[in-house]
């Protein structure tokens, strides 16, 4: 059994895409955890499943998996990439397609074939919609919320994009705690759910610095929810402009937002090498798993 897939990147934010539309495989975590392995595996910060839609509305189902095997609800990068490899393996024409989350619909649309713009919806502050424990939620959003961690306080924003961030400003993004209280905060107690942590340095209205600790993965080059997860969080804080320029490890990613409308997400794809496996090589179902 050989399966083909896609290895590729936005903003070196990297993935292996697999269209299951025309091709089958289970999709057990442990298979995925294996494939995602830097050294014995292909090495990816996720896994994009490409399937056949469910609802008339919509042209494709796209599900997303963690390196550690866990599946979630949205990946900015990753829409972008969905986009051009369904173009790239004929599965559309459409420049402009309707994908279906677990987190809701996403509408990418191809500029040209390495650029894409994104519809990513519309972002959600309240904390039972991240979800973010509070002793109780105040009908007013404070700027951020105080949360214990290593032993001091730290001032986080919360943004559900489809996926859960936390948002912590910093004075320089070279010397931001990312190492250290990245890990503590993607399992706080506050978040039922683990969280992706994003550090950003504002530059200017227009420009910040931004860095993730990605739930699921750990640090990744670039992060398309926590871009605007971040650029959001300082719109509405009235720290910055509607147009953002995010500048992450791996590049910038452009990120439009009027309030009380869509989070617009325009960047780069990359295709970086086409391949085939046998999912039997890494990892053979219990007989009682379903196969
Ligand atoms: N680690 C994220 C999923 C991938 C998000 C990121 N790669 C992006 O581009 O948005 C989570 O657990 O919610």
């Amino acid at each position: 059994m050989r399966i083909q897939f896609s290895k590729m990147h936005g903003l070196g934010n990297d993935f292996m895409v697999i269209d299951l539309v025309t091709q089958r495989m289970p999709l057990h975590p442990e298979l995925i955890r294996r494939l995602a392995h830097r050294n014995f595996g292909i090495g990816f910060d996720q896994m994009l499943i490409v399937e056949a839609p469910e609802r008339p509305d919509v042209d494709f189902k796209y599900r997303i998996f963690n390196a550690d095997g866990s599946e979630v609800e949205q990946c900015g990068n990753g829409v972008r990439c969905f986009a051009r490899f369904v173009h790239e393996r004929h599965l559309t024409k459409k420049a402009k397609i309707r994908v279906e989350t677990k987190s809701g619909v996403v509408e990418p649309e191809i500029n040209n074939q390495a650029w894409v713009r994104v519809n990513m919806g519309e972002p959600r502050f309240l904390p039972d919609d991240i979800p973010f424990k509070v002793e109780e939620q105040s009908p007013q959003l404070p700027d951020s919320y105080p949360v214990e961690a290593l032993g001091q306080t730290v001032e986080l924003d919360v943004v559900n994009m489809g996926n859960p961030h936390a948002v912590l400003l910093v004075d320089d993004i070279h010397t931001a705690p990312v190492d250290t209280l990245g890990p503590v905060l993607e399992s706080h107690v506050r978040f039922p759910q683990r969280v992706n942590v994003g550090f950003m340095q504002i530059v200017n209205r227009g420009e910040v610095r931004l860095r993730v600790f990605e739930r699921g993965v750990g640090e990744t080059l670039a992060c398309g929810t926590g871009a605007c997860a971040a650029a959001v969080s300082g719109i509405r804080r009235g720290l910055l402009d509607p147009e953002v320029r995010v500048y992450l490890a791996g590049g910038p990613l452009l990120i439009q937002w009027q309030p009380n409308d869509v989070v617009w997400m325009t960047g780069p794809t990359a295709t970086t090498f086409e391949g085939t496996f046998n999912p039997y090589d890494f990892y053979v179902p219990e007989q009682n798993e379903e196969q």
